[in-house]
């Protein structure tokens, strides 16, 4: 790095006082030679020294992603590299950007290398047979290539098991709110989100459509969805509206019932019933309008529902919840967690839905090479055999296509387009 003044070429003047930065290929971030200018961010000093740099009839201003697309291309990084870059520039919340991070340091890469270099050994063992000829090879051989086609077989398994992980890393946990008509639930969900998202009437009803806002809780993304108050009614849009908050509640993963303090043996036969069902959380609401503590609240919401988490606040006066708050936020740490882990204690791969498209295509190969019985071999002719070559081909590309490596040029623009300029 080196301390330096920005002259203009021609007419000498100094442009700025600055920095230099030189990066030798192939260590820099394209894998070229590159020089990077550190300048004082003033627009009169931007716009004077990328003037005098236009000077130089070779230079340009660089493409979105221009940069990035030329790592990839001199091999510096893959597609999943890219990518992780991209999320990790986007990240919003601190587990996006963790996640990103593994992404950008190879971590998907070496997976998904791994895996096509299994299904490539397990197709060198069957060219080894259309090559050579049965007699010339072991008897084994498509033994060893079927026993590595399963290995691969449960490994795009499990890493289409992650997409539901990544998805929750990407987007978010689901948090449907629920409820009576008029118990608070629009209320509530302007609280979290800290502005007026949702209307809120004292017209029970108010609420007919799901509405979705994205909210990093406790530094979790958080997709909350307020729904419309639960209750039997002739109301055709009403009644659409409590179908629609149905789905949104058995897509969540975590439920939270707002109840109405006043209203706790009033509810609803369709809203007890979806509480036994889904046994959600309960927040009991406008403690203010009844003469009761918390302690009681909490006992007769115990008495009627026999939930797992009960919390019992006015949303209007603030009483309980600071307390609702802190114990809502570690319950959803812990669903986080829970859906994390999965039955697995490895870290999350941020696996998208570019990535499981080409997984799901490499398992119908896999699938159609298992399935084709070669293992009595001896009756297969040597058609089955290229045939089968092909399928472990088509399988081994489906995964190169995840990096990058081959075939991909369609949907690199894709890709690099959505970068911002200079990265
Ligand atoms: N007293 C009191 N009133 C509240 C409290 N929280 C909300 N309210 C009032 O209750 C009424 C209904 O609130 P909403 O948030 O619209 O209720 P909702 O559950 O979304 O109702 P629907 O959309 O009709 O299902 C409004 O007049 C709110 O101001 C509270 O803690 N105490
Ligand atoms: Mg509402």
């Amino acid at each position: 790095m080196y301390r330096c003044e920005v002259i203009h070429p021609q007419s000498k003047e100094v442009l700025d006082s600055g920095l230099a930065v030189y990066f030798k290929g192939p260590k820099s971030f394209t894998g070229e030679d590159i020089v990077e200018f550190h300048v004082h961010s003033g627009r009169a000093i931007l716009n004077s020294v990328l003037s005098a740099l236009s000077t130089f009839p070779s230079l340009r201003l660089a493409e979105p992603g221009e940069f990035t697309r030329r790592a990839f291309e001199s091999g510096r990084l893959d597609l999943t590299e890219v990518e992780g870059l991209h999320d990790l520039i986007n990240a919003d919340t601190s587990s996006q950007r963790q996640a990103a991070l593994q992404a950008v340091g190879g971590v998907l890469r070496q997976r998904f290398e791994s895996l096509r270099g299994t299904i490539l050994r397990a197709l060198s063992f069957v060219e080894a047979v259309i090559d050579f000829g049965e007699e010339e090879v072991e008897d084994d051989v498509f033994q060893e290539a079927r026993v590595l086609a399963r290995k691969a077989h449960t490994e795009v398994q499990s890493l289409l098991a992650d997409y539901r992980r990544s998805e929750i890393v990407r987007s978010g946990l689901r948090l449907a709110i629920f409820g009576p008509p008029n118990a608070g639930k629009s209320t509530l969900l302007n609280f979290l989100a800290k502005r007026e998202a949702a209307i809120v009437t004292n017209i029970p009803g108010t609420t007919r459509d799901v509405l979705e806002v994205t909210l990093d809780l406790g530094g979790l993304p958080v997709i909350v969805s307020d729904t419309a108050g639960i209750r039997s009614t002739e109301d055709i849009v009403e009644k659409i509206g409590i179908e629609r908050a149905i789905e949104a509640i058995d897509k969540a993963d975590v439920k939270l019932c707002v109840l109405d303090v006043a209203e706790l043996d009033k509810a609803s036969a369709e809203l007890n019933s979806m509480i036994r069902r889904v046994k959600p959380f309960l927040l009991i609401n406008k403690l203010d309008s009844r003469p009761l503590t918390p302690s009681q609240a909490l006992a007769l919401a115990k008495e009627q529902h026999n939930a797992e988490g009960v919390w019992a606040a006015s949303l209007q006066s603030g009483v309980g919840v600071d307390a609702f708050m802190a114990e809502l936020g570690a319950k959803l740490h812990d669903t986080y967690a829970a859906q994390l882990e999965h039955g697995r204690t490895d870290t999350p791969l941020v696996i998208n839905a570019r990535h499981r498209e080409h997984l799901q295509g490499a398992l119908q190969f896999l699938d159609a090479f298992l399935g084709q019985g070669l293992e009595g071999e001896q009756n297969g002719s040597s058609d089955d055999i290229v045939f089968a070559a092909e399928e472990l081909r088509y399988a081994a590309q489906a995964i190169g296509a995840i990096t990058g490596r081959i075939d991909v040029e369609d949907i690199l623009d894709t890709i690099f387009r959505e970068f911002c300029i200079g990265k």
